[in-house]
């Protein structure tokens, strides 16, 4: 007798053999393909460089040298900032390190409350909801806003959290050439009349470093009777007077020409968080609807205490912004005057991406940068345009002149080498 009470004879003859579970990850072989190729050609870090120690906005120890950061979007260096900072302690001592729960439970906060607070007052808004990122408000703002039977019109070089926040929706999704005002205009044209139509886009496009033509933009929108929501992720703190972003530039206002803004607390901020702005008079109702708002934890108060403090000192920041756009001018023109092709030719966007011929050269002068002590960030598709390599700096209020001109002197060098420049 076996355990079972089953005799040996009783057994079928063949056991079918158990099914072995189809492997999930094959599909990911050309992936971890691509990344062996990237180690073998000598990146040490594919998955991101490690942070060994930050020590202002402007530096940071990575592979055990001091080096000058350059690629990420602490555009206003409010990281460092003293009465953040205060902000934060005060914060987490008061109220602990988290919340525990949705802010539809008993995650809101004190400092939830006085973030929206901050950023009513920093866009002169009615409204103001807080999420735990931006790619949230992007997901949950445009999926929840256009419904079944509605149309969302977005930019095809949109970042990835409107392409998802449209996927996650029911509305039936129209995308028009990049910042081409005459093909959003064409096919707006092409959709039926009666349904709700969202038009979504950026200030600033962060790739590129490229800047929307929002006035034509919203004129050909509501044209067509759509609404607009705005991304201003990569302009928030320095365009515009209140530096509300492009459409504050542009001489746009919220409410007649556009009806949302969706921002982020991770690039001029310093911290983490997303929201959206809006003066429309139902707006509260996204509280009750909004999945990426209601499933998920609330940020916690230190988080969002930082947020409204430095929101707050961004209204006033103007020496900060002229510093931002003098770091702006320069390295654009030292770069230009290199020789290198940028993403813009204009020098009016925080984000200077320089353009390479292929993968390969963009990762050997990554590596080069990163060697001489420069952090600036690599992308490629399907992150930027089919065949585009960019290296995008990103500029800060903080960095000095001095760090612009010895960035500048990096390039000319790493450029030389790997033959993107002609040798002088
Ligand atoms: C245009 C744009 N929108 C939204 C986001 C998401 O912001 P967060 O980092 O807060 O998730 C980003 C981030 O890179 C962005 O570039």
């Amino acid at each position: 007798m076996t355990e079972t009470g089953l005799q040996p004879e009783a057994l079928p003859e063949t056991v079918a053999p158990a099914p072995t579970a189809r492997d999930l990850f094959a599909k990911f072989d050309p992936l971890i393909a691509e990344r062996d190729k990237l180690m073998s050609s000598g990146v040490r870090d594919p998955f991101g460089i490690v942070m060994e120690e930050v020590r202002s906005p402007t530096t940071a120890v990575i592979r055990g040298q001091e080096t000058i950061l350059l690629g990420t979007y602490n555009y206003m260096g409010m990281t460092f900032d003293p009465d953040v900072i205060a902000a934060g302690k005060r914060a987490l001592e008061q109220f602990g390190s988290g919340t525990n729960g949705s802010r539809m439970l008993n995650g809101t906060f004190r400092d939830h409350v006085d973030a929206e607070d901050a950023l009513r007052e920093f866009y002169g808004a009615a409204h103001a909801m807080v999420f735990s990122t931006g790619y949230q408000a992007n997901l949950g703002v445009i999926s929840t806003i256009a419904g079944r039977g509605e149309y969302v019109i977005l930019d095809a070089d949109s970042h990835a959290s409107i392409y998802d926040g449209c996927k996650m929706g029911d509305a039936e999704i129209v995308r028009f050439r990049h910042n081409s005002v005459e093909d959003l205009d064409k096919r707006l044209g092409r959709l039926p009349k009666e349904p709700g139509k969202l038009v979504v886009l950026e200030g600033v496009y962060s790739m590129l470093g490229d800047i929307a033509p929002l006035r034509e933009m919203v004129a050909v929108a509501r044209k067509h009777g759509c609404m607009v929501l705005v991304d201003e992720a990569h302009s928030m703190g320095f365009f515009g007077e209140h530096g509300r972003g492009v459409y504050e530039e542009l001489g746009l206002a919220l409410g007649d020409d556009v009806d949302f803004v969706i921002g982020t607390f991770s690039k001029s901020v310093g911290t983490v968080g997303g929201f959206c702005i809006s003066n429309h008079p139902k707006f509260e109702a996204l509280r009750l609807s909004c999945r990426p708002y209601i499933f998920t934890a609330s940020l916690p108060p230190s988080v969002v205490a930082t947020a409204a403090t430095s929101v707050r000192k961004l209204m006033h920041a103007h020496e900060k912004r002229a510093r931002l756009w003098d770091n702006a001018r320069r390295l654009h023109g030292g770069l230009k005057a290199l020789g290198f092709r940028l993403g813009t030719d204009a020098p009016d966007s925080a984000i200077v991406a320089v353009i390479l011929e292929d993968q390969e050269q963009a990762v050997a002068m990554w590596q080069g940068l990163l060697e001489a002590g420069l952090y600036v960030n690599v992308a490629r598709p399907p992150a930027t345009p089919t065949g585009t390599f960019l290296l995008r700096c990103s500029i800060c209020a903080e960095h000095s002149a001095e760090q612009i001109d010895r960035v500048v002197a990096m390039f000319a060098a790493a450029g030389q080498q790997v033959g993107a420049i002609a040798a002088t």
